[in-house]
């Protein structure tokens, strides 16, 4: 298939091929990989240059996510040495050169189940102003395929209880309960 050249899938969601290499994305699965494609609304790999097109202001409306332009290099380029490890898609309104929408596919390597690959969804965020538009649902669809693509058995995430519903929508299912233990912050080594 050509670079940008669609096909459908499910529901009618349209997804495009996306070869440019400057992304958070393996190469070997450049060229195979599609994306969700309408218009101005172009899902692809982050990159780079996202910084500059409101990538943290973006998370500060998931959470607390104020980041410098290095450090966003900084966490980039580690990211970039683990690339089978973190999948990053952002949403990008090309008319406005904005990100819009981010979400994270983190691959984890376990031993249990033959060695199986378990797929976590972190980090799910679309803009305020472009809620109710099925971006986040099509987010999640993007990231199941790339789950699919790279062999995960499951997707876990963890979420906010007024998020079920949104979750469940995408076709996941309550399991079990979520803990968490926040440690103390430690000088950097
Ligand atoms: C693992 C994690 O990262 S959890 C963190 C989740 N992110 C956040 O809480 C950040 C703030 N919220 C957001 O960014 C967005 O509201 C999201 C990502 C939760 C949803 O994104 P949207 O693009 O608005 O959702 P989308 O339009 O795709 O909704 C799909 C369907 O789910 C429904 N839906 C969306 N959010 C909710 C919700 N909180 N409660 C109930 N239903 C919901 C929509 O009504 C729609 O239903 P429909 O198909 O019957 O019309």
């Amino acid at each position: 298939m050509e670079s940008n050249e669609c096909s459908s899938i499910s529901n009618n969601n349209i997804i495009c091929s996306n070869n440019n290499n400057n992304g958070l994305f393996p190469l070997s699965m450049m060229n195979t990989t599609r994306y969700y494609n309408d218009g101005d609304i172009q899902f692809r790999p982050l990159e780079i240059d996202d910084y500059d097109k409101g990538y943290s202001a973006l998370l500060c409306q998931l959470t607390e996510a104020k980041f410098t332009k290095s450090q966003y290099i900084e966490r980039y380029n580690q990211m970039k040495k683990e690339l089978d490890n973190y999948y990053v898609v952002v949403v990008e309104d090309k008319s406005k050169s904005k990100i819009i929408g981010t979400g994270t596919l983190m691959v984890e390597k376990k031993f249990i189940r033959g060695c199986a690959l378990c797929g976590h969804i972190e980090d799910i965020v679309v803009d305020s102003t472009y809620r109710g538009k099925n971006l986040g649902l099509k987010m999640i669809e993007q990231l199941k395929y790339i789950g699919t693509l790279v062999g995960c058995y499951k997707l876990i995430l963890d979420c906010d209880e007024n998020n079920v519903k949104f979750y469940e929508k995408c076709g996941f299912v309550k399991k079990q309960a979520m803990m968490a233990l926040y440690l103390p912050p430690q000088p950097k080594l």
